[in-house]
């Protein structure tokens, strides 16, 4: 069972002057499902099904486009910059569970799972983000996508900031301890990231070795994730283990606590384990699995910036449990146990 929290006290403006014992309650129940599971539904942020959609379209628009134009864009060998595209089984994210106990750390990159993430992206940044150039497609190719997506960035940028200053409310912080939080999101260094997970035969299905996105966390501050009709996401729950289906909702994305939202309240608050999944041979449709879209867009602090656990969440009974972390180091870092971007041929 995944929550839904409705921010519309934050962001209709027929409701202003804002109500705000609304806003705490909405605040207080965003927080407590976060505390609890890590994720939840989110509706009334700012941004209506139809902007989701026209999101959704833009995305389809250039994934349909042919292999060649998607490469005027490649993604670069590395992970540093995170721009461009990425055609199919480029991207391998694998979990901790497929890095086996034995082997050497230094070597966990070659050990890679031998499955292929069944996917193509499309990864997107601020225009002013001073580290990582944005990598475009000649303006022809799809005339007016780039000034699209780049409003696109800004607006989830603004939707974030309400997220976090919601969560803010729900957590009672003071504007100290606020302002701190506030740090944990840079303008200049979200990340929006457009996936396309193509449809799958069953033949294919059967002869081959294929995924969609395993098991994984993600490790910024928290993600937004927006998905089309088909939906497909699931999350743990950190308490059963048990994956649970977000069900694709009007108006909604699943906001997911990432690690630096975690090491910020020291564990008050987990980051989600999530993953895309195929079904079971004998349960896939005989018309096979259809193509899915969705943008995950990751919340992120200043790629210089050291995340602290904020001394509110530090007691004699909530020992602090992480040193301070630059978030360009611990990004090199947990990128080289979760994600892999194959160098282009
Ligand atoms: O496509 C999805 O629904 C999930 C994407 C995701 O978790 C990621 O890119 O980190
Ligand atoms: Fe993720």
């Amino acid at each position: 069972m995944i929550a839904t929290i409705d921010l519309s006290s934050f962001t209709d403006d027929s409701k202003r002057p804002h109500d705000d014992s609304e806003q705490v309650q909405a605040g207080r129940a965003l927080v407590a499902a976060l505390h609890t599971q890590g994720f939840a539904q989110v509706i009334g942020h700012g941004l209506s099904q139809v902007e989701i959609d026209q999101a959704l379209n833009w995305t389809k628009m250039l994934f349909d486009l042919p292999y060649e134009d998607k490469m005027k864009a490649p993604h670069p060998p590395g992970s540093i910059p995170h721009r461009g595209y990425s055609g199919i089984g480029k991207e391998k994210v694998y979990s901790h569970d497929d890095v086996t106990a034995d082997e050497d750390e230094s070597d966990v990159g070659k050990s890679l799972r031998k499955i292929s993430d069944f996917k193509e992206s499309y990864e997107i940044g601020s225009e002013c983000d001073p580290v990582q150039q944005n990598i475009w497609l000649p303006e022809d190719a799809l005339p007016n996508f780039r000034s699209y997506m780049t409003d696109l960035y800004i607006k989830l940028c603004a939707v974030s900031k309400i997220v976090l200053r919601a969560i803010s409310i729900g957590l009672g912080l003071d504007s100290t301890a606020s302002a701190a939080l506030t740090e944990l999101i840079s303008d200049h260094h979200c990340q929006l990231r457009l996936l396309h997970y193509p449809a799958i035969s069953k033949e294919k299905l059967e002869n081959e070795m294929i995924a969609r996105l395993p098991a994984h966390h993600d490790w910024g501050t928290f993600t937004m994730l927006f998905q089309d009709s088909r939906g497909g996401l699931e999350l743990q729950d950190p308490a059963t283990q048990c994956f649970h289906r977000a069900e694709p909702k009007e108006g909604a994305f699943v906001i997911n606590i990432g690690d630096m939202l975690q090491r910020f309240t020291n564990d008050y608050f987990i980051s989600a384990v999530h993953r895309v999944s195929l079904p079971d041979l004998d349960n896939a449709p005989s018309s096979g699995i259809p193509a899915r879209y969705s943008i995950p867009f990751f919340v992120c602090p200043d790629f210089s910036y050291t995340v602290s656990t904020h001394p509110k969440f530090i007691s004699g009974e909530t020992p602090a449990k992480y040193d301070p972390v630059k978030f360009d180091e611990y990004g090199v870092m947990v990128s080289k146990y979760q994600y892999q971007v194959e160098e282009l041929p």
